[in-house]
């Protein structure tokens, strides 16, 4: 007490010390008291977990885990990889049940599997109540800034609805993007033909030439960018990527965020570099709009043109639809980051591990090549053809069962919630192990690791009345994947002509070796012999 009271005096006495003092009582309460303030609500409801340490909390038994279970390759190519990917949930998910918290850092989280109670919390119902961490938002700053992906609460719900419409299934149909689509993986099949025709035995590394399809796809489709801008782009957040990851890794440590940096400085320079050529885009768009615009009013098709109409009637009526969130220049830039970055990455890995699959499950490759064949005959897919191309979709649904790219959903409590039985405080991150959900032998039978395209087959018995929590590929709920229904018409074309041209078979040197590192990739890629059907 005497204590107190000698240090309250000095505080009053010198403002200097009663910041100083000040800041040391927000770095305790938020690194501390509040977490385990948190944890005990959760102890109170009889959900458990790990013992955390200060500051680092769980943080190095996760990584030491994950860091054991992948150093080596997997021994045989079975799709049974939830040990390997998250070996701390399997741990203690065994040791406290499937309902457990353990510390990120200072941050707490919740491990929510019960799908009926996700379903709930997905809902619209807490669409403001919850969102992305700061932890999240510190980590992607640099990154993709403010775009869709890591806004939260009104801010969000406007920039979703001026994107949404773009994306929905009749828009992609009607905007001549499935023609588009055709033409970047003519090109790519070109690519191919000559790469596989350049190697002994025919190998290539297909996913490399995944990440460039669909990198050149959603360039040519909302930006209507150059292969070379769009290549340049990618290049940037690439590297931009790793450095961020990198960087992020400390910023348990409280005002890491502040300390100069190598990788801060090189994100900085590299982040103003990426920028720069996107203003570039933008200036060079709005120019070709105003030369045309006596002609046709409009920026053109696709995202970049919605989102500098929306600039654009900001500018005039001085404040948009959106009042204080309407569009400026650098919101525009954030969402061209953010679209980028979600729209190629994520769908490059869908068509890499699908293409993995149907290599190593060759009566699975035959079957779809034939639906190909019979619904779009010599001819490359259209709009009309897709809907009917059933196998394919099934086997699109299993891929993204059995390797979803975000094998995790993280959101944050802003306020307390009740969800079913459990009091949620605020403050609390909750996360959805996807992965885990969608390897689970309750859910999906004691076949549940097998790659059975079957289970989606139209008729086919759904798991259960609470399917939509089951398969989560793309979330569920109003903050589901804006861009689902044109993942899954990019993943269709491709993959449709893809069967056309080539036969593929799983090379010798392929390592199974699935790894996360942000999304869940093939460590060393999917090499694989490609035998050209037509000249
Ligand atoms: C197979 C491909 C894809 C998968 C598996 C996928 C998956 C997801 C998931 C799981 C989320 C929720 C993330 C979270 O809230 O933490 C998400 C959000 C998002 N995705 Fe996708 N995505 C894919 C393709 C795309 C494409 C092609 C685009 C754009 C053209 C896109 C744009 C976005 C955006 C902007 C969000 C944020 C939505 C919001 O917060 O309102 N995604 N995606």
């Amino acid at each position: 007490m005497a204590v107190l009271v000698s240090l309250m005096v000095i505080a009053a006495s010198s403002p200097l010390v009663a910041l100083l003092l000040r800041a040391a009582w927000v770095t305790l309460s938020c690194y501390w008291l509040t977490p385990m303030r948190i944890r005990r609500a959760m102890a109170a409801q009889g959900v458990r977990g790990p013992p955390p340490r200060p500051l680092v909390g769980n943080l190095r038994e996760v990584s030491a885990l994950v860091a054991r279970a992948t150093a080596d390759d997997m021994p045989s190519l079975s799709h049974d990889i939830v040990g390997r990917l998250m070996p701390h949930y399997v741990l203690w998910s065994g040791t406290y049940g499937k309902l457990f918290v353990y510390l990120y850092g200072s941050e707490p989280r919740l491990c929510l599997t019960d799908t009926a109670l996700i379903k709930e919390f997905l809902s619209s119902k807490y669409a403001h109540a919850t969102g992305k961490s700061w932890l999240q938002r510190q980590g992607t700053k640099h990154f993709i800034g403010g775009g869709l992906l890591m806004a939260n609460g009104a801010r969000w719900a406007h920039q979703r609805h001026v994107v949404a419409p773009a994306f929905m299934a009749d828009k992609l149909k009607a905007r001549g993007r499935v023609g588009r689509m055709v033409e970047c993986t003519k090109q790519a099949i070109r690519e191919l033909r000559d790469a596989a025709a350049g190697r002994r035995g025919e190998e290539v590394e297909i996913g490399a030439h995944m990440t460039r399809l669909t990198g050149d796809i959603i360039s040519r489709t909302e930006f209507n960018t150059s292969y070379d801008t769009g290549k340049r782009i990618f290049l940037l957040l690439e590297h931009l990527q790793r450095l961020t990851s990198r960087s992020s890794r400390h910023l348990w440590i409280p005002g890491s965020q502040y300390f100069p940096s190598k990788y801060r400085r090189e994100i900085r320079r590299l982040n103003g570099e990426l920028e720069a050529v996107l203003m570039e885009s933008i200036r060079r768009s709005r120019e070709i709009a105003d030369e045309g615009r006596a002609a046709v009013a409009t920026y053109g098709r696709g995202l970049l043109a919605m989102l500098l109409s929306e600039m654009e009637e900001k500018e005039k009526n001085g404040g948009g639809g959106g009042g204080e969130f309407s569009y400026d220049a650098q919101l525009v830039i954030d969402e061209c980051k953010t679209f980028f970055f979600a729209g190629h990455e994520t769908s490059a890995l869908l068509l890499t591990w699908a293409i993995m699959l149907l290599a190593t499950n060759p009566a699975w490759q035959e079957k779809a090549r034939t639906e190909v064949a019979a619904v779009c005959g010599d001819h490359p897919p259209s709009a009309d053809h897709l809907s009917k191309l059933t196998v394919l979709q099934m086997i699109i649904q299993e891929t993204l069962r059995l390797y979803p790219p975000a094998t995790l959903l993280p959101r944050m409590a802003f306020e307390d919630i009740q969800l079913g039985g459990l009091r949620l405080p605020r403050g609390l991150s909750v996360w959805i192990p996807v992965l885990a959900i969608h390897h689970d032998e309750s859910i999906w039978g004691p076949d549940a690791h097998e790659f059975r395209p079957e289970r989606f087959a139209p008729g086919a018995r759904r798991p259960s009345a609470a399917g939509a929590a089951r398969f989560l590929p793309f979330a569920a709920g109003p903050r589901n994947c804006v861009g689902q229904a044109y993942a899954l018409v990019e993943a269709k074309v491709v993959l449709a002509m893809l069967l056309s041209a080539f036969r593929f078979a799983i090379s010798d040197n392929y390592r199974h070796a699935p790894e996360n590192v942000l999304t869940l990739r093939p460590k060393h890629g999917v090499p694989v012999h490609l035998r050209p059907l037509r000249p």
